[in-house]
């Protein structure tokens, strides 16, 4: 797949069905090291697959299916590809493992292959959208993305405390409803811990109706123990959230079985199944009850109903 900076395959399958896959670059257990810039992150085929679930849990019925598959790459790529450019990538490891790198902007090379053992990797595969003739997306900035800097390392937003009132003014955000997306969308990055929302999309022909589209959310799930508060500055900025979504979480947190547990049983019949360790199903847990702290802070300085907006 063109387009992206890490590794990325275009699957079809033999009903002519697409998907794209990413593969498994690290063991599950391996935590983001402290020094690493977001941006600098690997991506995790199991974050794929587990926002999925968790956003269906959310309600958010806003990103392509995901799933976990364990494939061959000599039978099932080396051998099945036209892409005279991947087919270069192959080799043979030192161990006697296969592996490639195909062609991207970073980690694209030897030294950042992966690897099969002997040659089957696990991947995750998302449902590719409708093609851009068909469904034709509009791509928007994130009001509220990051610097992608090592030097500039805040960005507006960050210093600006009162950045929410002049995104208002901005549309389309002056209509809430997209706004309230936003937040929405807000609410499961800090759930997965998911620092890497520069752009989101949205179906061109609903106009400003689209929601915006879940589309790679593999940056999440990288450390169990580290909560990133800003990931909520839309909400905590803004002080507002949709009804359905608060009520919803509310409903999860009272809930006697766990987000975290629901999460596990939604993908136990995943073929990679246990996609997320249980600190990680456990930092979702602890995470649910910050956004609704959040949420009950925003009330207490002002009143419910400018926070939480109905109808919309
Ligand atoms: N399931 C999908 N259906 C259709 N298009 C997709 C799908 N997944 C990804 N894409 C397209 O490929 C682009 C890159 O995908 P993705 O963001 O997952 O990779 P990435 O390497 O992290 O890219 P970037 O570094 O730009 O964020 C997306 O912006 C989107 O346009
Ligand atoms: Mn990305």
């Amino acid at each position: 797949m063109t387009g992206g900076t890490q590794l990325k395959l275009l699957v079809t399958f033999s009903s002519g069905e697409k998907a794209a896959l990413k593969p498994m670059r690290q063991p599950r257990d391996y935590e983001t090291p402290a020094d690493l810039f977001y941006f600098n992150d690997y991506e995790r085929h199991n974050a794929e697959i587990a926002a999925f679930h968790l956003s269906r849990l959310l309600g958010f019925h806003w990103a392509p299916p995901v799933a976990g598959r364990r494939l061959n790459i000599t039978a099932e790529v080396l051998l099945r590809t036209k892409n005279a450019e991947l087919i270069q990538t192959f080799f043979s490891s030192p161990a006697g493992n296969m592996c490639f790198h195909g062609e991207c902007a970073m980690y694209c090379d030897s030294a950042h292959a992966v690897c099969g053992r002997p040659d089957v990797i696990e991947a995750s595969l998302a449902a590719m959208l409708p093609p851009l003739h068909v469904a034709p997306r509009h791509t928007w900035l994130h009001p509220w993305r990051r610097t992608y800097s090592k030097h500039q390392t805040k960005a507006v937003w960050e210093v600006y405390d009162k950045y929410c009132q002049f995104i208002t003014k901005v549309f389309p955000y002056s209509q809430v409803q997209r706004l309230l997306d936003l937040v929405d969308m807000a609410v499961l990055d800090f759930l997965i811990g998911n620092m890497d929302r520069h752009h989101y999309e949205t179906f061109a022909n609903f106009g400003t109706d689209s929601f915006p589209l879940l589309i790679d959310q593999a940056k999440g799930f990288g450390k169990s123990t580290h909560d990133e508060m800003t990931i909520l500055a839309p909400l905590y900025q803004c002080c507002i959230i949709r009804e359905t979504t608060h009520l919803r979480l509310i409903a999860l947190e009272r809930d006697e079985l766990e987000l975290g547990s629901k999460l596990k049983f939604s993908m136990r019949r995943d073929t990679l199944d246990p996609v997320l360790t249980e600190q990680h199903l456990h930092a979702v847990n602890r995470r649910l009850r910050k956004v609704i702290a959040v949420v009950g802070q925003c009330i207490l300085e002002t009143n419910t109903q400018s926070v939480v907006i109905n109808g919309n």
